[in-house]
């Protein structure tokens, strides 16, 4: 669970906090300075873009190693079926021959050189720490031409392979299955779609079932691939930084969940640099520089970020009409949905409650013990057991639902029909589960605001005043602010809906923006009320010890 593996991490077990090395004091920010430091960035887009950016160059041994790891299954499938062809000297066609060669290549070649780039990385030598310049230019400069490789295999193989020409049966060749698999993981990799035809022309045919010595459709099928990567040139480029960015992003999120083990020390020097235990965290970016606290910061940025999130699928939502009937019995249809994805959820071990995962269905999750070696000193999260979940349902079936109805739905059938229960379902399904994440992300703030006041919420929570706290929690400037931004998110949303061309019905727009406000409105009533339970409870654990 991340925030087991970060309080694990911590080296400060003490509740004396000023026995705390800095990087315990550092989570233990006032609230103001800690409001400060979130809001300052959340506030700012292109704060956001920056710390973006910033991901891009840090989280590069993470990529290298994610490239790393994913090329074997590429290496191994396109050696398996070129020396199985070799054996049987029997090849599908000669380009599909050339591709798995280049793929081949291009999986050794990316193996290798995303491997000695992670190390480059981990351990910078001294000349790279010195022309870091240099470094960033010769990972581009690598990316770049591995792309061109991958790129390359794909259409050679695309071009001349009846994988693509016969779909399912590969027109006769053999190890038809391999060659999809081989086929859709270059696809993945080149970011090609593999159904788009244009790469066709008469020129190579599907030559089958002939190995051919090298004759001159050979260097045809070799230069078509050649002739295709500069032809698509344009798209490389957009792809290539589509690519960058969904790189990026992704060990972003992973960062944001815990996973900051790779993190290098890059080419930082030592002068710059926080002291004691975090000395590889660079000092000049604000985010980064708070390691721990930056995943608490994290997670409540995360909390602005998710309002578009949960923006997007209720505006998905409301384009789809529900019969009001299959709400019935405070939503137990859809419970039932929702319980059988859980229940499956839970067997196959998918439920990771240290993400702020909670299940609607199934019993409530178990606490965290307080122990004399784990006593949970002031901001130090530890699960309760208060789970927002029956609030968020019961305001969803009875407040949100009668906003989806058909003066706003735009979904219809070939027939006309309106009604499609098994999209509405797995959409009330996700934007649960996302208003879910979102409100018990107030645990976590919970925590923080205790630990900058502890004497004042300790009075609170020995008296047991809920409504003491309930002042002490609550922060009207920033709920104004989140409901400018849901407002503001949801008219972006709208604006792209009608501004594509959709035929929305005229009242959409509105419903959609007053369906946000209620429940952005709801959302943070909620989340205050996680926060009261969870300082609540406080007093339970304190009572246990
Ligand atoms: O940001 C905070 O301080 C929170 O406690 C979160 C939140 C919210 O849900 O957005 C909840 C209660 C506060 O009154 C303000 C905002």
């Amino acid at each position: 669970m991340a925030f087991d593996k970060w309080h694990r991490d911590s080296p400060c077990d003490s509740p004396d906090l000023s026995r705390c090395s800095p990087f315990y004091d550092r989570i233990i920010l006032s609230a103001k300075e800690f409001n400060a430091v979130c809001q300052e960035h959340i506030a700012r887009p292109i704060a956001v873009l920056n710390v973006l950016l910033l991901e891009v160059r840090t989280d590069l041994p993470e990529s290298f190693g994610v490239c790393a790891g994913l090329t074997p299954s590429q290496t191994s499938i396109s050696a398996w079926l070129l020396a199985q062809y070799a054996h049987q000297d029997r090849f599908p066609s000669v380009g599909t021959r050339d591709g798995l060669r280049i793929a081949l290549f291009a999986a050794c070649w990316t193996l290798s050189g995303a491997g000695i780039q992670m190390f480059l990385l981990l351990r910078p030598p001294q000349w790279v720490r010195k022309h870091s310049i240099t470094a960033v230019a010769g990972q581009t400069v690598w990316a770049i031409l591995t792309w061109a490789v991958w790129v390359a295999a794909t259409r050679t193989i695309q071009r001349a392979s009846p994988v693509l020409s016969a779909k399912m049966n590969c027109a006769g060749a053999d190890y038809c299955t391999q060659l999809h698999a081989a086929f859709a993981s270059l696809c993945v990799i080149g970011d090609i779609d593999p159904s788009d035809r244009s790469s066709h022309s008469g020129l190579v045919n599907v030559e089958n079932n002939a190995l051919r010595t090298k004759t001159a459709s050979e260097s045809v099928s070799m230069s078509n691939g050649i002739l295709f990567l500069l032809k698509w040139s344009n798209s490389f480029q957009n792809a290539f930084f589509v690519d960058v960015g969904v790189c990026s992003l992704s060990s972003f999120s992973w960062r944001l969940v815990g996973c900051s083990g790779l993190r290098g020390s890059t080419s930082i020097p030592p002068s710059t640099r926080t002291g004691g235990d975090q000395g590889t965290v660079p000092l000049e970016y604000p985010w980064t520089a708070r390691s721990s606290n930056s995943q608490v910061c994290l997670l409540i940025m995360s909390r602005f970020l998710e309002l578009s999130n949960v923006n997007s699928v209720l505006t998905e939502r409301m384009n789809l009409a529900n019969d009001p009937s299959v709400y019935a019995s405070d939503g137990a249809r859809l419970l039932e949905f929702i319980a059988l994805r859980e229940r499956v959820a839970a067997a196959s071990g998918r439920f990771a409650y240290g993400k702020l995962e909670y299940p609607f269905t199934l019993p409530i999750v178990s606490p965290d013990k307080i122990t004399p070696s784990s006593p949970f000193p002031p901001g130090r999260f530890h699960q309760d057991m208060f789970s927002g979940n029956p609030n968020i349902t019961k305001f969803y079936v009875t407040t949100l639902v009668p906003f989806f109805n058909s003066s706003t739905s735009y979904f219809y059938h070939l027939d006309n029909s309106t009604w499609n229960l098994d999209a509405v379902f797995n959409l009330d399904a996700t934007l649960l589960a996302l208003l879910s994440h979102r409100a018990h992300i107030g645990k976590v703030v919970a925590e923080t605001k205790y630990a900058s006041n502890v004497t004042g919420f300790t009075q609170l929570i020995k008296a047991r005043d809920a409504d003491g706290i309930r002042t002490l929690v609550t922060n009207t400037t920033q709920e104004a602010g989140v409901l400018a931004q849901a407002a503001t998110a949801v008219s972006a949303f709208t604006e792209a809906w009608v501004s594509s061309g959709a035929l929305v019905p005229d009242t959409f727009g509105s419903t959609l923006q007053q369906a946000a406000a209620v429940l952005f409105r709801e959302l943070i009533d909620i989340t205050t009320e996680i926060e009261i339970q969870y300082v609540s409870n406080l007093g339970l654990f304190e009572a246990a010890f």
